[in-house]
């Protein structure tokens, strides 16, 4: 049965049924259906154009779908209906999202975008003052960079930032979309042991990527082709 949301527990797992993805009239997933369980980590692959972002986004909230629908369970088992919610009230429910691109405000300093991640959250002072300390420990190249606009940064620190702020508050379900685009091996090294801490501490995660070689990195419970995940387009 499906109920309205009426805990604070967060979503620790997904659901999308059969749903339509697209932009406008443009159907470019059909009848999309998997689930992913809590604490899973699993892998969306697919070269380009094939919708790997189109669907995160909708897991995200950013892009409904045109049909079929989006279920969260919380650790209590309660299922929730996301289906018509935006990013903000998944991000309360505890999903965050890393789009690709990374999409910092170059303007602001590290310091700015951690803090402003935590007051949209209404985190209390003190808690987002000791969180981000965590993340200058965690990143200590951060650390070094705290008053520097975000748009100096290198790519590698970029994403490191753009991550740490998708982390504000504690998430409990991390959708990261192509993170290791444009860096190079080394920082993917470095994230690929980030996202196996994360692993560590039970956040379900969703990476997308065009390489299988990298996600076998993170040596997830599932990969998903998102090819193999939609009905032909059209028929
Ligand atoms: N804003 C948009 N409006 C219309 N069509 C779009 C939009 N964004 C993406 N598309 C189209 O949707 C399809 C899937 O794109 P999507 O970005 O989801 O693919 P992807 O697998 O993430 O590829 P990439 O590796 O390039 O990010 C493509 O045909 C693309 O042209």
């Amino acid at each position: 049965m499906l109920r309205r949301r009426s805990t604070n527990t967060p979503v620790r797992a997904l659901a999308i049924e059969d749903a339509d993805i697209g932009y406008g009239q443009m159907t470019v997933l059909r009848g999309v259906g998997f689930t992913i369980g809590a604490g899973e980590c699993v892998g969306v692959l697919g070269p380009n154009g094939v919708g790997k972002t189109t669907l995160l986004s909708c897991l995200a909230g950013v892009r409904g779908p045109g049909r079929g629908s989006v279920i969260g369970l919380t650790g209590d088992g309660e299922r929730v209906d996301l289906t018509r919610t935006g990013p903000e009230a998944r991000r309360f429910a505890g999903i965050s999202f890393v789009p690709e691109g990374r999409r910092i405000f170059p303007r602001l300093t590290v310091a700015e975008t951690l803090r402003f991640a935590h007051e949209a959250l209404h985190r209390p002072r003190a808690a987002a003052d000791e969180a981000i300390e965590e993340v200058y420990t965690r990143f200590p190249g951060l650390a070094g960079r705290r008053h520097v606009a975000a748009g100096m940064l290198s790519g590698g620190e970029q994403q490191m930032l753009s991550l740490a702020r998708a982390m504000a508050g504690g998430p409990s379900v991390l959708l990261v979309d192509e993170p290791f685009m444009g860096l190079a091996p080394k920082v993917v090294d470095e994230l690929i042991e980030y996202f196996r801490e994360l692993r560590a501490t039970g956040v379900t995660l969703v990476v997308a990527d065009e390489s299988a070689t990298t996600i076998d990195q993170l040596t997830p419970e599932r990969t998903l082709d998102v090819r193999d995940l939609s009905a032909p387009v059209g028929a």
